[in-house]
């Protein structure tokens, strides 16, 4: 790995140094390939892993843990930072940098109770969901390998502890701007320097003065409008939307109690520490929506108000026009340039349609989508239909489908590009289960099956037909808890 120390030389005030401390009989538990690539590695060598499992320096590393604060479930937590994460600088790559984390790295001066430590399952969970969201087009963080070891750690039992080898175009979060705002109050320099340097990293278009930072806000609204508009459209509940697991770049970040949806439910709620469902499926839009409302707040010193709240204006129609697109796609459906807001309400209406009827059959919401592959659109009958108990109501809304839909020239090229965006493969969280039990009981070959399959999530794979069905009935919407 060749790195560069942009962070850790010019903001030697956001950080601690801080070296992983070693794991005992470190080993690989999952290497990915496509993230391999970003940084221009290989393979996983034996130097490699001693290097990523904290027992052996890794050559031009840096190791720090970065200072953040951030709203948690609503309240404010003055401060927080890498308590079991330690960056190891910006790995050079073909197409821009990466920030090297070893997420489970050990202790760090923000670790207050915590270990330091990340268990084998939560672990696998976050390298399996890291590479499936990057296949499915969503913007994310990536992951290039577990490790594990044979050291102890203690949740609720005693687990063994591990490292996800964590790749981010940056680990900026809105809690970074946050801490220099309210925790470090007076500190405005701070602040702009914060901005002005993820502005050159990230925005080397953008100039570093008031017209530079109005413009960035805009775009950090947008991109997270798109990131959400992502998650409604796939079917994926984070589960912790905390403020400091908000990437300022609109990546997926931080992964916990995720889940993709099973059964299509609006008000999922995936983390079992969230009995209120503040971060339930259908709350995303809305919390994407608070979350960028504190981000403004703590820029109150150097953006005026009335362009952050312009700003801000912009989110709803930004997360509408590109979940449209999206849905419109998954659906069929012509896009539509320029359309009128009249029009985007019935598209809305239609697709809602269709996910109230999902919901009250219960039905599987990536499988239902991904049989509009084999839909004859042109046809009266719907080979659709027989998945629905009420079908007066789900012939009405296909009377208004198939009129919206207009004539389909070319049916085969029709299905086949619903197929490219209705994926057969999501990593359900039975899958990712049991994954996890074959690899407790010393078998990766799951764990690496899934992750391959999970790279083509379009394509058909025939030979995996079993990891696409729905989950048996203890593997239905099965929710985790926090401890990782
Ligand atoms: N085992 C642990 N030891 C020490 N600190 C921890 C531990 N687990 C979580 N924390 C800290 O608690 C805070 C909230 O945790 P959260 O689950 O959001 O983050 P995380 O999963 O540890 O890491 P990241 O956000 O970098 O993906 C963070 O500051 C995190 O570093
Ligand atoms: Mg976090």
């Amino acid at each position: 790995m060749k790195f560069k120390q942009d962070f850790f030389t010019q903001l030697p005030e956001f950080y601690a140094q801080v070296y992983p401390q070693g794991i005992s009989n470190p080993h690989w538990l999952a290497w990915s390939e496509d993230a391999a690539k970003l940084i221009d590695l290989q393979q996983p060598t034996d130097a490699l892993l001693q290097g990523l499992s904290g027992n052996a320096a890794v050559e031009g590393a840096s190791y720090y843990a970065q200072v953040y604060s951030g709203h948690q479930f609503g309240g404010y937590t003055p401060r927080l930072g890498d308590g079991r994460s330690i960056i190891l600088g910006e790995a050079l790559g073909p197409q821009g940098a990466w920030d090297v984390a070893l997420k489970g790295g050990g202790p760090t001066p923000y670790s207050r109770h915590g270990d330091g430590r990340a268990v084998m399952r939560s672990a696998v969970r976050e390298f399996l969901v890291s590479e499936a969201l990057h296949h499915l087009d969503v913007p994310t963080t990536r992951a290039l390998a577990v490790i594990g070891s044979d050291m102890p750690v203690w949740r609720e039992s005693q687990e063994t502890a591990a490292i996800t080898v964590r790749l981010a175009r940056s680990h900026i979060r809105f809690g970074h701007f946050e801490f220099f705002c309210h925790s470090e109050r007076g500190q405005a320099d701070k602040l702009t320097q914060l901005l002005n340097f993820t502005l050159k990293q990230h925005y080397p278009h953008l100039s570093c003065d008031l017209a530079g930072y109005k413009a960035w806000f805009l775009q950090v609204v947008q991109d997270t409008a798109k990131l959400i508009a992502h998650w409604q459209a796939i079917g994926f509940a984070h589960g912790v939307m905390n403020t400091d697991n908000m990437s300022i770049l609109g990546d997926s970040f931080d992964f916990g109690p995720f889940a993709f949806l099973d059964t299509f439910q609006e008000d999922f709620i995936c983390n079992h520490s969230d009995p209120e469902g503040r971060y339930a499926f259908g709350q995303q839009p809305g919390i994407g929506l608070w979350n960028l409302q504190r981000l403004a707040q703590a820029l109150t010193p150097v953006i005026p108000s009335d362009d952050l709240i312009a700003a801000l204006n912009q989110y709803q129609h930004a997360l509408v026009q590109h979940y449209l697109m999206l849905m419109r796609a998954k659906l069929g459906l012509a896009a539509r340039a320029n359309s009128t807001a009249e029009q985007d309400q019935q598209d809305l209406e239609l697709i809602g349609g269709f996910t109230v009827l999902m919901e009250k059959n219960q039905l599987d919401y990536s499988n239902t989508w991904r049989r509009f592959g084999q839909l004859d659109p042109s046809s009266a009958h719907s080979s659709l239909r027989d998945d629905f108990i009420d079908l007066k109501e789900f012939d009405a809304w296909y009377q208004t489908y198939q009129a919206r839909l207009g004539k389909v020239a070319d049916i085969e090229a029709w299905q086949q590009a619903r197929n490219s965006v209705n994926p057969k493969y999501i990593l359900r969280n039975y899958l990712a289960q049991e994954a996890i039990i074959a690899v407790e009981e010393g078998n990766l070959a799951p764990l690496e099956r899934l992750h391959q399959v999970l790279r083509q999530p379009f394509a058909e794979q025939v030979e995996h037909e079993d990891l696409a069905k729905r989950p048996p009935d203890w593997g239905q919407g099965l929710i985790m808890s926090c401890s990782s």
